[in-house]
């Protein structure tokens, strides 16, 4: 039985929630509805605000906005160095200000507010800082033409910037998104997840406060099908860069093609394989597999939902992990004692319950977990299912919560071929002290992340993203920097050169 602290009560003073409105060139403004939304909180279901509700109308301006700042505006016209200045102070604020927005992602996505403060929110402030430094590094190239030409390119911003960000995340989202955006000299609309605008808002607010010219960040808060379909349409919109589900990432791709033939990058959903060979030490490696998991409550579109365990150390790895499970404390996500939160809303959470229904149906046993906790709020126990198929749904589906599917295999040719046997490819664990066969599984595995005797291995300067149904183009390093800009030939003759 999983044990849910007993400390409910918080110990930290949570702070009032200071912006509500859109952020729409550098001003907090109502929608021009007047229509406003509930953001909950999903530790007790109870309403933290009401926020104004953005539509196509507030996208409208938003866009209008960011496009006189791009055309217009100082901030493509700056110096990189000027622009690099402005984005590390961004950077200082956001670490000066750690406590309340970890305070805001705990409150609107049932984010552990400890991680928050000493782990996501300087984090966040790592990619800032990561792509402050690269806005005076965008170099082109100078080209050896066949002829009496010369030859460069130019790296140009691509211009305004939708970025449609979701609830996983809220604070690395948003500055995986504006970062690099800042750095090429774009200008952007952020369309937040409806689950989370609290953090985006406050985020927007920093920025102003750092220099960032009015109309070069707006936010605008509300529904994915009004707001978000309305900015993937818009006529004056540039790129889209989009974070959330493949079947939400068709709908924007459509939308883009149908109106302007933007170009959208999109980083989707994930059922990433977790492979244990029979070479590791089961007291480290079982842990690892926890984590890639239980992390963020399973919300995490790189989780390693999709456990082989080879044979030989099969069952001495699975009593592993249910001793794991057993002091892993499901909890108010204030207490410092919690190891997770809630799931981020009451849909996530009945979904979560229905992915397990449905694994009992199918026939997996069910060893571990399974339950919601019986209390106010969101919250679901840690969860593994064995004797799991690659038919099962709990397979092939991405559940996005705290369930593990254990499948066991015999050879290093099944394993590749069963973990490359999905819709998905965003990331994948290789567990082996055997070289080759790292290598082997890392080249064969059909994904855009590869962690071997590591997972979650996150960096600023690593590109995240996936291959097939997980999308395309790449968020971090400097890829995730390339994306906002585009490639400009350039040749002139050359006259009495000495050489070509
Ligand atoms: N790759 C990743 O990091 C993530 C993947 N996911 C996947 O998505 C699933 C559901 O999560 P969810 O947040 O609902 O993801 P969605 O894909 O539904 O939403 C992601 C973002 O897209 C917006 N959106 C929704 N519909 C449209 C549309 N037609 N046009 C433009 N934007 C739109 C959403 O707005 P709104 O929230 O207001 O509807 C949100 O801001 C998860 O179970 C998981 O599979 C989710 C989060 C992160
Ligand atoms: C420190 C963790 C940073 C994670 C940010 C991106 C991951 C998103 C996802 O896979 O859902």
């Amino acid at each position: 039985m999983v044990k849910s602290n007993g400390n409910l009560e918080s110990h930290f003073q949570i702070p009032k929630v200071k912006f509500t409105k859109l952020f729409i060139n550098g001003e907090f403004v109502d929608s021009v509805s007047g229509n406003t939304f509930e953001t909950i909180d999903p530790r007790n279901e109870e309403v933290i605000a009401r926020i104004a509700e953005g539509d196509k109308a507030d996208i409208d301006l938003a866009v209008k906005a960011a496009r006189e700042a791009f055309d217009n505006g100082p901030w493509p016209r700056l110096s990189p160095m000027e622009r690099r200045n402005i984005m590390l102070k961004f950077a200082d604020l956001i670490i000066e200000n750690a406590e309340e927005i970890a305070a805001l992602d705990a409150m609107d996505a049932g984010k552990l507010f400890a991680a928050g403060k000493t782990m996501d929110i300087p984090s966040a402030a790592q990619f800032m800082r990561y792509y402050a430094g690269a806005a005076d590094k965008i170099h082109g190239t100078t080209l050896k033409m066949s002829r009496d030409i010369q030859g460069y390119t130019l790296l140009e911003p691509i211009g305004v910037v939708g970025h449609i960000i979701p609830w996983n995340f809220p604070t690395q989202m948003f500055v995986m998104k504006v970062g690099p955006a800042l750095a090429a000299g774009c200008t952007m609309v952020v369309k937040p997840a409806e689950q989370t605008p609290l953090s985006a808002l406050y985020y927007a607010q920093l920025a102003k406060q750092a220099g960032v010219p009015d109309g070069v960040i707006n936010v605008v808060t509300g529904f994915g099908s009004t707001a978000g379909a309305a900015l993937c349409s818009h006529m004056d919109v540039d790129k889209i860069s989009f974070t959330g589900s493949t079947e939400v990432g068709r709908l924007v791709m459509q939308a883009a093609a149908l109106s302007n033939l933007k170009p959208v990058s999109l980083e989707l959903g994930g059922k990433s394989p977790f492979i244990v060979f029979d070479d590791v030490d089961v007291e480290k490696v079982a842990p690892l597999a926890m984590i890639g998991i239980l992390f963020n409550k399973g919300e995490v579109c790189v989780a390693g939902s999709r456990l082989f365990i080879q044979e030989g150390i099969y069952d001495k790895f699975v009593k592993k992990l249910v001793e794991i499970t057993k002091t892993w404390v499901v909890g108010d996500p204030f207490d410092p004692n919690s190891h997770q939160g809630p799931q981020v809303d009451k849909k996530q959470f009945e979904r979560v319950l229905s992915y397990i229904e449905h694994g009992k149906r199918e026939g997996a046993t069910l060893l571990t977990g399974g339950n919601a906790l019986d209390r106010k709020g969101y919250f679901v126990e840690p969860t593994i299912f064995t004797d799991v198929e690659d038919h099962m749904i709990i397979a092939k589906e991405e559940i996005f919560g705290p369930v593990l599917s254990v499948m066991k295999f015999k050879t290093v040719e099944e394993v590749i071929k069963r973990a490359n046997c999905t819709q998905y490819g965003l990331a994948a664990g290789v567990m082996t002290n055997n070289l080759n066969i790292a290598n082997t599984v890392s080249r064969s595995i059909r994904a855009g992340v590869i962690w071997i005797n590591c997972y979650f291995a996150f960096d600023p300067d690593c590109p995240y993203g996936g291959y097939k149904s997980s999308g395309f183009e790449r968020d971090l390093g400097m890829e995730g920097l390339h994306k906002y800009l585009q490639v400009k030939s350039v040749a002139t003759p050359i006259y009495n050169s000495p050489w070509l």
